[in-house]
């Protein structure tokens, strides 16, 4: 068994859909998950799990979202080495670049990137929800 934490920001309740979908997965498959929303978040949250979830909707122009979770991802920035770390979140007209760009800061970081960054279009469906829950199992 593992212990997932689900750091999450989301506006308007997408990734926040994204991130419950995602731990029901994780428990399906028998792990230990904590949803943390990310103004709760601690650095400790980010370290004292084997599997980092992080979870942010596509935000200003193509980046995370500035007032929580970005000064979040600063805080952990240089402190996340060899950690096992999975991305996702809900994005509006653009082309996921901002998950592109988060993968790679969280390479650049030294972390061992799980999967690539699950994204979906807006407010989940069912089957959008199901990928999450098999995101979830994988991880
Ligand atoms: C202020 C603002 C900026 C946004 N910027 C982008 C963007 O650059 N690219 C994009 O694909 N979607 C953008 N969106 C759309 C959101 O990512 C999309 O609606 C998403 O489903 C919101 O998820 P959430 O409810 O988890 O925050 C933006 C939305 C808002 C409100």
């Amino acid at each position: 068994m593992s212990k997932i934490n689900v750091i999450y920001w989301s506006g308007t309740g997408n990734t926040e859909m994204m991130a419950n979908a995602i731990a029901d997965g994780t428990k399906e498959a028998g792990n230990e998950v904590n949803v943390i929303h990310v103004g709760e978040a601690t650095i400790d949250d980010a370290n004292n799990c084997d599997v980092l979830v992080l979870g942010c909707s596509s935000m200003g122009d193509e980046v995370l979202e500035e007032g929580e979770m970005e000064p979040y991802m600063e805080s952990i920035d240089g402190k996340i080495g060899g950690k096992k770390i999975a991305l996702f979140g809900s994005y509006g007209w653009g082309d996921g670049r901002w998950m592109r760009e988060w993968q790679e800061r969280v390479e650049d970081n030294g972390a061992i990137l799980l999967e690539d960054g699950l994204i979906l279009n807006e407010t989940p469906d069912d089957e959008g929800l199901a990928q999450c829950r098999e995101f979830g199992k994988r991880l």
